[in-house]
């Protein structure tokens, strides 16, 4: 298994790119690009397709989960469902589909209780404080103007970054950052702003050669040489 940190989130979002066929290629290039470089790479496939992911040798995050119990939520997402399509983690609260604070603890306990990694996102520091009261694994940090810009946080916005950073004393929730990283650069400034990650979509899921995207964004943080 992949190396623990850092860690590259890509969020496959709805993009017809990394749908179907497409979005299987994808996790596999993820897959492969994980291996030979040894960075941790983590695919957040749609929803739906989640089980066309499962049982691969790269973890499977779902980009939404809701705050249910079993039972009656017609169209609703149950964390002990994510887990039988092969998640072993989810994004909470990004900023396509946000949810109010109250639901956002709520999925971070549920994700707790189920054994699923809880990545929550926020688009400011203030909201960077209030989430990180509910413990979740990861915090996210994305200011949605520069989310499918090209712009790269890192560069754009170190401040946000780095006052996340900052923020966030409790030595075990890990800050991400996230929001036009499309390359290498992008991802070795974020980790010198102190996150251990970066969570991305645009800059590889609508690369025209996907692959070479993946291996540009690790080139500058893998443990072992990159030849693709
Ligand atoms: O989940 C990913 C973030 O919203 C960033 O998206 P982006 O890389 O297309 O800017």
């Amino acid at each position: 298994m992949p190396a623990k940190e850092p860690v590259i989130i890509l969020n496959y979002k709805t993009y017809t790119e990394s749908m179907g066929e497409q979005g299987r290629k994808l996790t596999w290039m993820a897959m492969e690009v994980m291996k030979e470089t040894g960075v941790r790479i983590v695919a957040c496939p749609q929803l739906p397709e989640m089980y066309h992911h499962k049982n691969l040798d790269i973890e499977i995050f779902a980009q939404h989960v809701d705050p249910i119990e079993p039972g009656g939520h017609t169209g609703h997402i149950l964390p002990e469902a994510l887990k039988c399509a092969g998640a072993t983690g989810t994004l909470i609260n990004h900023s396509e589909d946000r949810m109010p604070a109250d639901q956002i603890r709520k999925c971070v306990e549920l994700c707790r209780k189920h054994g699923l990694t809880s990545v929550v996102c926020a688009e400011s520091v203030e909201k960077v404080k209030e989430v990180a009261a509910f413990k979740p694994d990861y915090i996210a940090i994305e200011p949605p103007e520069l989310i499918g810009s090209g712009i790269p946080v890192s560069k754009a916005n170190p401040d946000i970054v780095r006052n996340s950073v900052n923020a966030v004393t409790d030595p075990e929730i890990k800050v991400l950052c996230g929001a036009g990283i499309s390359t290498g650069d992008d991802v070795k400034a974020a980790l010198a702003l102190g996150t251990h990650g970066v969570l991305l979509a645009s800059g590889v899921v609508k690369a025209k050669d996907p692959k070479k995207a993946l291996y540009d964004l690790v080139s500058l943080i893998a443990p072992k040489t990159v030849t693709g």
